[in-house]
């Protein structure tokens, strides 16, 4: 096991290139399920999820190369074999088997997924979507078991607008007979980027980044090439320490678009933010006026920049309210930056933040994958070590951090733990 060391305090500056979008990543490879040729996805990021999901489908069958940042799938020899515990529970995304799964072999075993505890995060839409569509489903010992005669398009409503359930109903119905209508469906980025993956592979889908996605069943998907997108959250983590400690930092391949919300909050601190085509440059001020945020769906402020942008909020001159109408409890990164000096009461959904505050290096740990960003944007705002365990959680979702962060000049290592830190872990 292994902790980050950060020496922190000092500027950071230079150029940093965002890696491909996890969210699609995990949701494009279990599409591949689908196809009955090879589909390769370039541009991947170098994270434990995409690792995971290609050994899951190796455990169904696929034959899967991965090398530089290339997965190459060749589906045609899978089947449906019961997924029901192991690597599913390492992460959230895993609830896309189910319905590529689905799709293809019209019936499947899929463990309850794990991903980051942000408080209950129920998969009922998900069901609710495979049920309009044919699929008996029934859930024994913590496994999902999807079974269906025929699936057939349906007009779904999502009674909670949710990214998983409007990707997981697409996978489902791309190969259904007739007509699927998603309404009430999330518009993020990493949705269009799954529907355009499914349309090079044949599928016929309409209004993906829409509230209304329509979709035609075809009965055969074929293989492709599809470039990702770049991921929007680990560029608005760059771009957040770039206001934080940047003395002019270029957050390259970047598509600013997706991150209307965030720049024009940075922009209202008196951050200097310029957005260029895929480029943001962004550069600290000594005076950072407080803001309060609210997350939505998008285009609304991400859920998953919010912990990071806490770690921001502790340099403002005055209050600043953080609410959550996504996660309510995702708060888990707070106990652990006031460990560090920060001044921030919880109140129900909210956090409100008091600054300035010069935050000191500590101890902490990163309970899921953002809490670990925030914590290592605050441990490069301390003065200070900070050395942050969890990593675990971190891995999940940034692509080679150590070295991103050592090249815009900040001080930052991977040290092994010793056997008394890692008992002592065990026991928090
Ligand atoms: C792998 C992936 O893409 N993860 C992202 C995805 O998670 P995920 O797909 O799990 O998030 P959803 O968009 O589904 O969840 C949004 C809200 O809907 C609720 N809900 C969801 C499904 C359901 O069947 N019933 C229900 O009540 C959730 O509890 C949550 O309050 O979107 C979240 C919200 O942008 C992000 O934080 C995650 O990074
Ligand atoms: C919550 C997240 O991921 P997951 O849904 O994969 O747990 C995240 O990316 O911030």
């Amino acid at each position: 096991m292994e902790k980050l060391k950060i020496a922190g305090g000092y500027p950071l500056k230079g150029t940093v290139r965002v890696s491909g979008a996890k969210n699609s990543a995990v949701a494009l490879i279990p599409a591949t399920i689908l196809a009955d040729s090879p589909v390769t996805i370039e541009g991947l990021p170098d994270i434990s999820d995409v690792e995971i999901l290609k050994g899951l489908l190796e455990e169904i069958g696929g034959k899967v190369q991965l090398s530089d940042h290339e997965m190459n799938v060749d589906p045609s020899r899978m089947i449906s074999m019961p997924l029901p515990n192991g690597k599913v529970k390492k992460l959230r995304a895993s609830y896309y088997l189910m319905g590529a799964m689905l799709g293809r072999f019209k019936k499947a075993v899929i463990g309850l997924p794990g991903g980051c505890h942000l408080g209950p995060r129920p998969i009922d839409q998900h069901i609710k979507g495979f049920e309009a569509l044919g699929a008996h489903v029934t859930n024994e010992q913590g496994a999902i078991y999807l079974r269906a005669e025929e699936l057939r398009g349906a007009r779904i409503y999502l009674d909670v607008i949710s990214v998983g359930a409007t990707i997981n109903i697409m996978l489902a119905a791309v190969r259904a007979k007739g007509r699927t209508i998603i309404e009430n469906a999330a518009k993020e980025p990493e949705i269009i980027d799954v529907a355009t993956l499914l349309t090079n592979m044949g599928a016929r889908i309409k209004g993906a980044g829409t509230d209304v996605i329509r979709i035609d069943g075809v009965d055969i998907l074929h293989g492709c090439r599809h470039t990702i997108i770049p991921d929007r959250i680990e560029a608005g983590t760059y771009i957040i320490l770039g206001a934080a400690m940047g003395e002019g930092v270029l957050v390259d391949n970047v598509i600013p678009q997706h991150l209307e919300s965030l720049i024009a909050k940075l922009g209202e601190m008196g951050v200097y933010i310029e957005a260029g085509d895929d480029q943001v440059y962004v550069r600290g001020s000594s005076k950072l006026k407080p803001v309060d945020i609210k997350t939505l769906v998008y285009p609304g402020f991400p859920t998953d920049l919010q912990q990071p942008f806490t770690s921001l909020l502790t340099k403002a001159e005055g209050s600043s309210m953080v609410t959550d109408t996504i996660y309510g409890a995702r708060f888990k990164h707070i106990d652990e930056l006031r460990r560090m000096n920060a001044s921030i009461k919880v109140e129900g959904r909210s956090a409100i933040v008091s600054g300035p505050v010069q935050l000191q290096g500590a101890k902490v740990k990163a309970s899921d994958l953002r809490a670990g960003a925030a914590l290592v944007i605050a441990g490069l705002i301390a003065e200070g070590i900070t050395e942050v365990t969890g990593l675990e959680h971190i891995d999940r979702g940034y692509s080679n951090l150590v070295e991103k962060l050592n090249g815009l000049g900040a001080t930052v290592w991977r040290e092994a733990m010793t056997e008394e830190e890692v008992e002592q872990l065990k026991n928090t």
